[in-house]
């Protein structure tokens, strides 16, 4: 088996995803007309690749998919994957499983797979190279093939037997090689049309790059001549510069020792200058010192004569203070004595304001107390009242409670006594138990007084019978007395009993009551205390107010005793300090007295040591005149020396100028030699350093030839092309590419040529070899298909068997040898299945779809037809689209083309059966179809 199933979806009427799974040997594929068998024939040869959309009965490709119908929207692509099985390695890959698909949307756009790997066309169209499979090969064959093999164009023949020969991959490769050599050719052409042109400019540049050659190397030589000559010019100038600037090196050196010499001198002048300085300052402080001495000494004078008259001061001042201290003394005796007297009276007073003020404190003690105990009664007082009235409250309450008890006693009473106890009842019946008590009591006093008379009369007897009998009654008085009294009294007295209740109430408010008593009795006893308590209170206000006035007025007394006294001792104080003063006055002036005479003593010895120093100072003074004046003369030679040597090194730096003048002129014409070569050859003379310690010619000789090389140079003349050596390159360059190029494609041509001959000779081969077999085995299948007969193919030009049309005769049993065009339909299709299978003879396409190609066959020819189809589909798997009876009962297995919903085709399975002898189709559900109506003939 080679093709093992087939997806569709929405290609052609094929709207719906279908499956179709093939199966090995013969498939009849059956269904009215138009119901899309042949479109799944069509979804096959696309999947393969085809892009005719003539051959897939299309206008455009976009045609393929489904484009609707009355109940449904068109699609927007249409896929098929076909998979097949190459187990047996029909084609060229290891895989033992090939899906391809092909998907196109209507945008137009195309994708095609290998085993869901996007691919281009191409990769599907190799895959199935020389297999017999393809687009353009003849594992399909429709009708309308066959009108193409027997057309009457022979060379649209030709593709069954390349197919056959395995030679279509070869016709691809000499198409492809025969167009490399066309290209080849136009690139030859352009190429050497290139090198034409080419040439030409090679030439010309040729000549001129000579020229430019010999004048660069004119110019080339006069630069290195002239090089020379400025290197020779630039050494005679440097020498020139070394020399001065030696000279004024030596210069240089000897400004420097003199300068240093100069400078020597400024030092020794400089110290010299620094020393007489240092030496008149010196005599300076000797005179300033001597001066100062003197001074000194007029100052000891002064200073002596001073102290002198101090001495005199200070002796007075003592006498004085020792008269002022004696008379403070006396004074200050007398006011202390008085101050004692004071001070006893003082105390005695003090003693008297105490004993006030602590009775004055007792008062006020006595006083708070009273204040105390007036508040305490007067809180006393406020708790009995609000006792009293938190007691009125109680008892209001209880008073209310009470009233509550009561009401509800009257109520309970009336509710328990209604009309049985009554006033009345209870009256008479009491009236009656007293009476009765009462006549009783008379009886038994009658009783007694005749029990008295007994005694005298002792046969009388007395008799009990009627008190007994009294006392009878007055128990039923009792009795009916006590019916009179209710029995719930006894609840009414019970612990919670409304009269207990009552009577607990009134007890309460009996105490309550009581308690207001004695707190009103307590109030009243508090209130006179507080009278009294207030009464005491003034008075001991009055005493202290009293008390307190007199106090004020000791108080008064003593400090203005106290001031008399104070005032007093501030005089004693001022007396003390005055005597101490006075003390500390004679004291001081002992202590002046004392210095000013040390001091005088000092003011002598100091003098007489300053004018010693000045004696000694003024002999030192003379001596260091003397030196100075000597130093004064030397420095005076010394500064001369000094002026000679600065004359000296003017007159050297002079020197040193002018040689600098010659230095830089010397300079700026090594300079200016620079700027002429630069302006000359806008090079930079230093590029040629080495020349500088080269041995260069004679500087005239040099001349001579650079003026040489100038007149050869304007020989040359002003034409000369400077690119040309560069142009020239360029185009050696270019010319020798495109020649290599050229040979390059000759060679390729030449390649391509070669290869060209042997596919050619090897297809021809080939070609010739397959035409031989296929054209013994189309007489053999002729026959056989005919049951006679005789056929032949001639090649129409044999010398090009590569493009020869290919003729085909038949000769039908009993009939002439004639032309194709000749012959009834179905010997046309008759021959064409002859060529077909002689084709398969020689290399078997794996699969073969035939398309209603026994549509013209009688039964006759049916059978011969499906005797050879049964020898080949021992080796091919056919898939046979046919509305023929026997067809179909020939075939190993059927399926089915049906459209269950207008428009939209689906598949169904059918299988064959026999029943009662005869081949009959079975549906799925094992019914007979009736042929005729899924095919078209019996
Ligand atoms: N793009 C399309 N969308 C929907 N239907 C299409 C499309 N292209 C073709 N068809 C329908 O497919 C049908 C043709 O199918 P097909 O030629 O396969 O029939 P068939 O079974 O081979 O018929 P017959 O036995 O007559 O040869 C037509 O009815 C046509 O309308």
């Amino acid at each position: 088996m080679f093709l093992k199933c087939l997806d569709i979806v929405g290609f052609k009427s094929f709207a719906d995803k279908t499956h179709i799974d093939f199966a090995d040997g013969i498939t009849s594929l059956l269904g009215p007309n138009g119901c899309g068998k042949s479109n799944i024939v069509d979804s096959i040869k696309w999947v393969l690749g085809e892009q005719s959309t003539k051959t897939l009965r299309a206008g455009r490709m976009e045609d393929v998919i489904f484009n609707g119908t009355d109940k449904r929207k068109p699609l927007q692509y249409a896929e098929v994957a076909l998979t097949i099985d190459n187990s047996e390695r029909n084609l060229p890959t290891d895989l033992t499983e090939v899906e391809i698909k092909r998907r196109v949307f209507r945008s137009g756009e195309s994708e095609y797979y290998i085993n869901k790997n996007r691919c281009l066309l191409k990769n599907i169209r190799e895959l199935f190279f020389d297999t017999g499979v393809g687009k353009s090969a003849y594992s399909i064959l429709e009708q309308g093939k066959i009108d193409q093999i027997l057309s009457q164009r022979p060379e649209d023949r030709r593709y069954i037997f390349e197919e056959a020969a395995g030679i279509s991959r070869f016709k691809m490769e000499c198409n492809e090689a025969s167009k490399k050599i066309e290209r080849t050719d136009e690139n030859i052409n352009q190429a050497e049309s290139l090198m034409k042109v080419e040439k030409r400019s090679y030439e010309s540049l040729k000549t001129q790059a000579e020229k430019a050659k010999s004048y660069n190397e004119l110019v080339k030589r006069q630069l290195s001549v002239d090089v020379d000559i400025h290197y020779s010019k630039l050494k005679t100038y440097l020498a020139l510069k070394d020399m001065r600037s030696e000279r004024n090196k030596s210069l240089a050196a000897q400004v420097e020792a003199l300068k240093s010499s100069l400078e020597s001198f400024r030092v020794n002048i400089e110290e010299e200058q620094a020393r007489m300085q240092s030496e008149s300052q010196k005599s300076h402080s000797l005179q300033y010192a001597i001066n100062r001495n003197e001074e000194a000494v007029n100052s000891r004078n002064d200073k002596i004569a001073f102290l002198e008259s101090t001495y005199r001061d200070y002796i007075n001042a003592k006498k004085e203070a020792e008269n002022r201290a004696e008379s403070i003394k006396s004074s200050l005796d007398r006011d202390k004595s008085e101050l004692e007297r004071m001070q006893a009276e003082l105390d005695e007073k003090h003693q008297i304001l105490e004993e006030s003020q602590r009775q004055v404190k007792r008062a006020n003690l006595m006083l708070s107390d009273d204040l105390k105990l007036i508040d305490d009664f007067k809180a006393k007082v406020t708790a009995e009242e609000n006792l009293i009235s938190e007691n009125e409250e109680k008892i209001e309450k209880l008073g209310a409670s009470l009233k509550e008890v009561v009401d509800s006693l009257a109520s309970e009473l009336d509710k328990m006594m209604g009309e049985k106890y009554s006033f009345k009842r209870r009256s008479s019946a009491e009236k009656n138990f007293n009476d009765r008590l009462d006549m009783i009591i008379r009886d038994l006093k009658e009783k007694a007084e005749l029990q008295k008379s007994i005694s005298s009369f002792s046969d009388k007897i007395i008799s009990f019978e009627n008190i007994i009998s009294a006392l009878q009654e007055l128990k039923n008085d009792f009795l009916s007395y006590k019916d009179t009294i209710p029995p719930f009294i006894d609840s009414f007295l019970s612990p919670d009993g409304l009269l207990t209740k009552k009577r607990e109430i009134s007890e309460k408010e009996a105490l309550l009551r009581d308690a207001n008593v004695r707190s009103r009795e307590k109030i009243v006893s508090f209130k006179s205390q507080i009278a009294s308590l207030e009464v005491e209170v003034d008075n001991l206000r009055d005493t202290i107010k009293n008390m307190e006035i007199q106090l004020a007025s000791v108080e008064a007394g003593i400090s203005s005793f106290k001031a008399v006294k104070d005032n007093l001792e501030r005089s004693i104080d001022e007396k003390e300090i005055s005597f101490a003063d006075s003390q500390s006055a004679i004291t001081i002036a002992n202590s002046r007295i004392e210095a000013t005479a040390n001091q005088l003593r000092q003011a002598d010895s100091e003098k007489a040591e300053l004018l010693n120093q000045i004696i000694e100072l003024k002999k030192q003074l003379k001596e260091l005149q003397d030196e100075i004046n000597e130093r004064y003369s030397a420095l005076s030679s010394k500064e001369k020396e000094k002026n000679d040597t600065i004359d000296k090194i003017n007159y050297l730096n002079n020197e040193i100028e002018k040689n600098e003048l010659w230095i830089n002129n010397t300079q700026d014409l090594i300079q200016n030699l620079y700027a002429s070569f630069y302006n000359t050859y806008s090079r930079n003379l230093k590029e040629f350093e080495d020349r500088m310690d080269a041995e260069l010619g004679e500087q005239v000789l040099l001349e001579n030839e650079l003026a040489e090389i100038k007149k050869q140079l304007q020989t040359l003349g002003p034409n000369i092309n400077h690119m040309a050596v560069d142009e020239f390159e360029g185009a050696k360059e270019r010319y020798e590419f495109l020649q290599k190029q050229l040979d390059d494609m000759y060679k390729s041509k030449h390649d391509l040529e070669t290869v060209l001959a042997e596919i050619e000779t090897r297809s021809k081969e080939m070609f010739l070899n397959t035409y031989k077999q296929i054209s013994e085995n189309f007489q053999v299948m002729f026959r056989r298909l005919f049951g006679g007969g005789r056929a032949e193919i001639t090649l129409q030009d044999p010398e090009n068997v590569l493009t020869s049309g290919i003729d085909i005769f038949a000769q039908p049993p009993g009939k002439k040898l004639i032309s194709l065009t000749l012959l009834s339909g179905g010997e046309r299709s008759m021959t064409a299945v002859a060529l077909l299978f002689a084709t398969y003879m020689v290399k078997p396409s794996p699969f073969c779809i035939l398309d209603e190609i026994d549509a013209a066959l009688d039964d006759k020819n049916i059978g011969f037809f499906l005797s050879v189809l049964e020898d080949f589909a021992k080796d091919s798997q056919f898939i046979i689209i046919t509305h023929n009876k026997h067809t179909v009962m020939g075939s190993a297995s059927l399926l089915g083309v049906t459209q269950m919903e207008a428009g939209v085709s689906t598949t169904v399975s059918y299988k064959l059966a026999r029943i009662k002898g005869e081949a009959v189709i079975l549906n799925e559900n094992d019914n007979q179809v009736d042929f005729d109506s899924e095919g078209r003939r019996t």
